[in-house]
């Protein structure tokens, strides 16, 4: 059994428990989300005491001589004195330096490389072609063109790598809220995205990068049952319908029929689609 230091504490680690598998055992408050080193959620500095190679597998040479390793990954073979990892980030180091693991928002380097975004469509292209036919991805693509999916991406992506205000959609946590995404599901998609951008000659250190910023939102997406959106720190509901009376005149998504300004309208929640005063009452709620 190993002791651990941590902000003031002593835990205990059994031999061949994980710290991050300890941590949470004893109650601890440990930020963490895919449990196996992809994801850095957990990333934590080892102040003192000797770390496992594994805990520090996917670092770059600059995080690993700093002391940075993965408690998700790390078996201890010492007794260690463990600090988030913002202890040591002192004013001599930014926290966009050029690493490969380094999330970089806007990151130039990764926009030259797709040649101002024209790299980046043919990614899309070639990554939401092959999600929209894949059986494990398609099914949550049943609403949404692919045009749209892929138009979304690029803005998303166009205003991460470049700092441009060219994206308006929902945050992830929004955008994903009502789809049940598992580790699993997620390191899939990611594999299908990773074999699109190494066909398309980015090098590896971008891909890395690309992979660590994707990455950054697992614990906006990844879940076991649907959230509320979130708007503020108001929850909006998933599913089910509302009424509004309408402003302005619309078309019944249901028959076609034309909806006079001033009718009340049913309205489904998580889609936006209104229901003309005829098709709202033999609707069934979801
Ligand atoms: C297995 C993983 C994922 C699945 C199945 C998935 C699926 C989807 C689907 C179906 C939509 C369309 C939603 C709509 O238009 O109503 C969407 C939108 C979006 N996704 Fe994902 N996604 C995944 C992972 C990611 C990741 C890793 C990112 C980037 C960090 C991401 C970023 C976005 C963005 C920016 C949108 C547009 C949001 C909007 O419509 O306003 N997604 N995703």
């Amino acid at each position: 059994m190993f002791k651990i230091k941590y902000l003031g504490n002593s835990y205990h680690c059994d031999s061949g428990e994980t710290i991050l598998d300890a941590m949470l055992r004893q109650g601890v408050d440990f930020p963490f989300s895919c449990r196996k080193g992809s994801c850095h959620a957990c990333l934590h500095i080892a102040e003192e005491g000797t770390l496992p190679p594994e805990s520090q597998k996917g670092l770059s040479d600059d995080q690993i001589n700093q002391g940075l390793f993965l408690p998700c990954c790390c078996k201890p073979i010492d007794s260690l004195s463990i600090a988030p990892k913002n202890t040591r980030d002192r004013g001599n180091k930014r926290a966009d330096t050029h690493q490969n693991n380094t999330v970089l928002s806007p990151d130039p380097e990764m926009w030259e490389a797709l040649e101002n975004g024209r790299v980046l469509s043919a990614i899309l292209d070639d990554f939401y072609t092959a999600a929209f036919s894949d059986e494990r991805l398609s099914p949550f693509f049943h609403d949404v063109t692919r045009q749209r999916a892929q138009e979304k991406q690029y803005l998303f992506l166009r205003k991460k790598f470049t700092g441009e205000k060219v994206y308006f959609g929902d945050r992830p946590r929004n955008a994903h809220h009502w789809m049940v995404i598992s580790n699993d599901l997620f390191d899939y998609r990611e594999a299908l995205m990773v074999d699109c951008l190494k066909r398309h000659g980015l090098p590896d250190h971008l891909v890395a990068r690309w992979v660590a910023l994707e990455n950054s939102f697992r614990p906006d997406i990844v879940k076991d049952k649907p959230w509320n959106r979130k708007i503020g720190d108001m929850e909006i509901p998933v599913s089910g319908f509302g009424e509004i009376t309408l402003d302005i005149g619309s078309i019944c998504d249901s028959c076609g029929s034309e909806i006079a300004q001033g009718e009340t309208v049913r309205y489904q929640l998580r889609l936006g689609t209104l229901y003309c005063p005829d098709c709202m009452y033999s609707l069934r709620e979801e």
